[in-house]
């Protein structure tokens, strides 16, 4: 690809990322108003104690979060017809440590009722993967059955990542910070965030590389959890990451394109024997 092909490249993945910001800004909007906030507070001090997220990634040699992912912007239609109920047991039953679900539906082909369906299945603490940029939509999660909730640094002023961070926390709900350079490592860190996921994937081009977590884990202070995410496809990379001293590992499309979902798992976590 030559410097032109790549600068419109990134300018019209930029401008899926807008459309991504603004899409979920009308949604929210529309949302607010059919349940008002006070409503939708009760709902979420109603549901059952959260699962412990980051308890069950930490203690392990390689903890993967897998992730229920059937579209992406970057790929298109990752996978059709499967029930995401049965993608949640597979992953269980082949030693996920927990599940990511996206509930973005123009984008990412999710729904926001995936979290209830797949924590009702499986055992396991179950991630909501969207793009929050509202307090409201941590209540939500709340509501929603969510465990842990994503906020994406390079989305939030300072201001909102503390006051969800902090929201987050009163409600039970782990969050997993993501940053995909310095800037919003340094930004982490500063709000305290207890868990840090690093994205290789970035976010403006869509470009996936492995090296964002080999450059940026040093600086994490040691008392943060490390979460490395996207782009992970096979168990070299895996071992790669754990050399770095990385023990945890978001991984979707490439278990979601799977022909056999359950064999990939037990093949990235170095368990190719595991009973399926
Ligand atoms: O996956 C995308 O194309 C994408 C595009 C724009 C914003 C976010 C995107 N993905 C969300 C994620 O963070 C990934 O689903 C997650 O880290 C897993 O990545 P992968 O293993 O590469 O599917």
């Amino acid at each position: 690809m030559n410097l032109a092909e790549s600068k419109k490249r990134e300018n019209r993945m930029i401008s899926i990322f807008e459309q991504i910001f603004e899409v979920k800004r009308a949604d929210i909007d529309q949302l607010k108003k059919s349940l008002p906030l006070d409503e939708l507070k009760k709902m979420a001090q109603d549901r059952p104690p959260c699962r412990d997220f980051k308890g069950a990634l930490t203690g392990r040699e390689c903890a993967v979060i897998a992730e229920v992912k059937f579209r992406s912007p970057s790929k298109g239609l990752l996978r059709a017809g499967l029930d995401p109920a049965v993608v949640a047991e597979i992953y269980e039953r082949n030693g996920a440590a927990a599940i990511s679900v996206l509930t973005d539906r123009p984008f990412f082909g999710g729904e926001k009722f995936y979290l209830n369906v797949i924590r009702r299945t499986v055992g396991l603490p179950v991630l909501r993967k969207d793009f929050i940029i509202d307090s409201w939509q941590v209540y939500e999660s709340r509501m929603l059955g969510a465990d842990a909730i994503l906020l994406i640094v390079g989305m939030l002023e300072d201001r909102q990542l503390r006051e969800y961070l902090d929201l987050a926390g009163t409600l039970g709900l782990a969050a997993l910070v993501e940053v995909h350079d310095h800037e919003e490592l340094e930004r982490a860190v500063r709000a305290n965030a207890g868990i840090i996921g690093i994205n290789n994937r970035n976010l403006k081009n869509f470009i996936t590389d492995l090296n964002t977590t080999l450059e940026l884990v040093s600086s994490i202070p040691g008392d943060r959890f490390v979460v490395t995410e996207s782009g992970i496809r096979s168990r070299e990379d895996v071992q790669r990451m754990m050399s770095a001293g990385i023990t945890a590992f978001l991984i979707g499309e490439t278990l979601m394109t799977a022909p056999d979902i359950g064999l990939k798992l037990r093949q990235l976590l170095g368990k190719e024997d595991a009973v399926s």
